[in-house]
């Protein structure tokens, strides 16, 4: 049900994603700096393809299963699921950053 390489993906709580902000904070706190050379914007923070994905069927528990890798100081999970793959793919790997 779980496959690695690339994204945290999930849905519609927007207000649970963790801001860049707030994971700044969290890496400051826990003495951890920025891996990857990433691009950055004001607005969007750091623009990079997913490094870990959970996929599941609908009612798996994918979303307990995020929020509990998004305790870590080092994720930053999204709020919305993307739907790259099954809504999305067509708009490409720069929609999908
Ligand atoms: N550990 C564990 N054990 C048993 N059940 C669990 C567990 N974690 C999550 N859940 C239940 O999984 C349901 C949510 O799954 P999803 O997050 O995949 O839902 S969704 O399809 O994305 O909406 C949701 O079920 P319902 O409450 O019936 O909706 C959760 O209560």
């Amino acid at each position: 049900m779980i496959t690695a390489q690339s994204a945290l993906l999930e849905r519609e709580a927007q207000e649970s994603s963790t801001t860049d902000e707030e994971l700044a904070g969290r890496r400051a706190a826990n003495g951890s700096s920025e891996r990857g050379g990433a691009a950055s914007t004001p607005d969007y923070g750091e623009k990079k393809l997913p490094q870990a994905l959970i996929i599941g069927v609908k009612k798996g528990g994918t979303r307990a299963l995020l929020e509990a890798i998004r305790v870590h100081p080092d994720v930053r999970a999204v709020g919305v699921e993307p739907h790259f793959f099954d809504r999305n793919y067509e708009k490409g790997l720069e929609w999908y950053r």
